[in-house]
Order: structure tokens, then sequence, then C-alpha cells
């Protein structure tokens, strides 16, 4: 039976059950159920805090893993990725209180509050860097006013926590994260874990594509079809009036309204988009 870690809470806990349920598993009946057996898939699933997974992966105790790359990479676990899930996006960054033009070489010999230390070591130690670096274990943003740190290390999603707080962001960006599958380093990738690396892979593709619908007079086709070439070909049908066709191809859903706006600008009628719950490419 298949061993998976699932975030249990925070961040990545919501989207990553959303996900996996779109994927056809099964998923908890309670918040606080620590374990789900699918039996319909033959899994089981495990839900851990999200620091943790990559150490239960990496020690080949469970077999895959949902986590941040942020939170992998500073477990030390020896983890690799199989698939970016496309959501979860956050940056890793140094920041220090407004007002200085702060440069990461400011950090010698200050000290520097983070929940990621092992992250924040390596990256201080590779810019031959000493700081003295002081482990908190969250609200990390608090630690300067607090008067506990001169400048902290964490994760940036919108900026909003770093404002609030009087506190920019400086220095190249230490660790450009998201919620990613990870498995043991070197490990046989299996047959039932390529097969739920493929449902999740299903999952995230889909929601990087919308499916357009459109009628076309037969005249426009050829000028339509190039705006909409589909990912192999668009499917072509007929329509009662022979002057006419249905086009239906998946657009990349970033573009999607700026090919509507072209095909509507083109001739195109009655042009829909849909969402796509899950594929196999
Ligand atoms: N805006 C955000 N705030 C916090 N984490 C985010 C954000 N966006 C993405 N993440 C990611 O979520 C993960 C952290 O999850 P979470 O905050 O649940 O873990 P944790 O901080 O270890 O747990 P807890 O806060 O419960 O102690 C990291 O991979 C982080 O990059
Ligand atoms: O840039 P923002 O959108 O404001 O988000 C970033 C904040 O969110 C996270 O905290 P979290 O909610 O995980 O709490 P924690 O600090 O206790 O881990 C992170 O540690 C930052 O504090
Ligand atoms: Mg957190």
């Amino acid at each position: 039976m298949l061993r998976v870690a699932v975030p249990n809470k925070g961040a990545l806990a919501g989207n990553s059950a959303d996900m996996l349920a779109e994927a056809g598993y099964r998923g908890r009946h309670e918040q606080r159920d620590l374990t789900v057996l699918d039996t319909t898939n033959d899994v089981e699933f495990f839900f851990l805090r999200p620091k943790d997974i990559a150490i239960y992966v990496g020690s080949g105790e469970l077999d895959l893993g949902i986590t941040g790359r942020d939170l992998a990479m500073d477990s030390g676990a020896g983890v690799e990725e199989l698939l970016s899930l496309g959501f979860g996006g956050s940056q890793f960054r140094y920041a220090a209180p407004a007002g200085r033009d702060w440069k990461v070489d400011d950090l010698q010999g200050m000290r520097l509050a983070t929940a990621y230390p092992r992250l924040v070591v390596d990256d201080l130690s590779r810019r031959g860097i000493e700081a003295d670096v002081i482990r908190l274990d969250g609200a990390v943003e608090i630690s300067v006013q607090l008067g506990v740190a001169d400048a902290i290390a964490d994760v940036v999603g919108s900026g909003r926590t770093l404002r609030q707080h009087n506190l920019v962001a400086f220095g190249d960006v230490i660790c450009k994260s998201e919620a990613i599958l990870v498995k043991r380093d070197g490990s046989e990738l299996t047959a039932p874990m390529s097969q739920l690396t493929a449902r999740l892979k299903g999952v995230v593709l889909a929601q990087q594509y919308l499916m357009l619908d459109y009628d076309c007079p037969k005249a426009i086709l050829d000028d339509a079809l190039t705006i909409t070439p589909g990912l192999e070909s668009p499917t072509v049908a007929p329509l009662a009036d022979e002057t006419w066709a249905a086009v239906r191809a998946m657009v990349p859903r970033k573009e999607a309204n700026k090919i509507m706006d072209e095909l509507a600008a083109l001739g195109a009628k009655a042009v829909l988009a849909s969402d796509i719950r899950s594929c196999r490419l």
C-alpha cells in the first residue's frame, strides 16, 4: 500500500486536500484525523505537520509527501521533487527595519531571527557572513520590534506582514517556494507512486487551461484555428447551418480572455469558456 504524507494544517493544508479530492482520493472525515485509509486506491494518507513531512519521506518511512520547497530545503532531508503543485507560492527573504538601504553583507555580526535556521545558515555560509541566528517558531516579524533580533529571514507571501511591522525585504530571494510533491532522493519510482503523481499532474495541468467552445463562419475558420490551435489539434464539428462550424480547443487560462476577444473580433459567436477539472495530456 502506498503511504503518502499530507499537510495537516497551515497554508498548504486546504489546497492539498482539495487537490487530492479532485484526483479521486478519499479525504478526512474530521479535521483532527491523522490518517485516512483509501482502500479503493490502495493508499494510506498521513496528516502531518508541514515541517515534518520531508523528514518522514527522506527517511523512507513514507513513499510520497506534499510540502513546501522552503520547508523541504530547511529540513535537510534527502528528498527530490516529482511535481510542482501550483499553489502555496512564496518567497523566503531577508528583511529588516525600513529607512535604510540594507545589503546582505550588513548582516555580518547581527542577530537574525528565523523559523528556517538551516536554510539561513546555509545561505549565510555560502556568502561568508557570520551572524547570530536565533531560531523562533513563528510570528518572526515581531521579533525585531520586541528587541530579540536586528533582522529576520522569513516567508513573504503578499508582503502584508512585513509592511505591518515596518520591515523591508532585501537581497536576492533565498528560496522561491511553492507546494511540491516529493519522494526520497534516489528511491525507485514505483507504479503506484507514478500513478498518484500522474493524477495530481492531471489536476495541476487542468487548472492551467480552460476549454473554449465557439461557433465560427467557415470563411474565417482557418484564422480562428490559428488563434486556438489546441494542444494536439482543435476539434472542428459541423453545424446544421453548413456555412458554420463548431470549434473546441484547450487554451492557457492566463490567455483565455485575450483569445476570446480576438475570436469575437474575428466574427466567432457563442464563445464559451469552461473549467477543466482533471486531464491526462
Ligand atoms: N502567505 C503565506 N504565508 C505562510 N506560508 C505560506 C504563504 N504562502 C505560502 N506559504 C508556504 O506554506 C508553507 C508553510 O506552511 P505553514 O505556515 O503551515 O507551516 P508552519 O509555519 O511550519 O506551520 P505553523 O505556522 O502552523 O507553525 C511554506 O512552504 C510556505 O512557503
Ligand atoms: O506576506 P504575507 O502574505 O503577509 O504572509 C507571510 C506571513 O505568513 C506566514 O505566517 P503564518 O501565517 O504561517 O504564521 P507563522 O509566522 O506563525 O508561521 C509567514 O511566516 C509570514 O509571517
Ligand atoms: Mg507558518
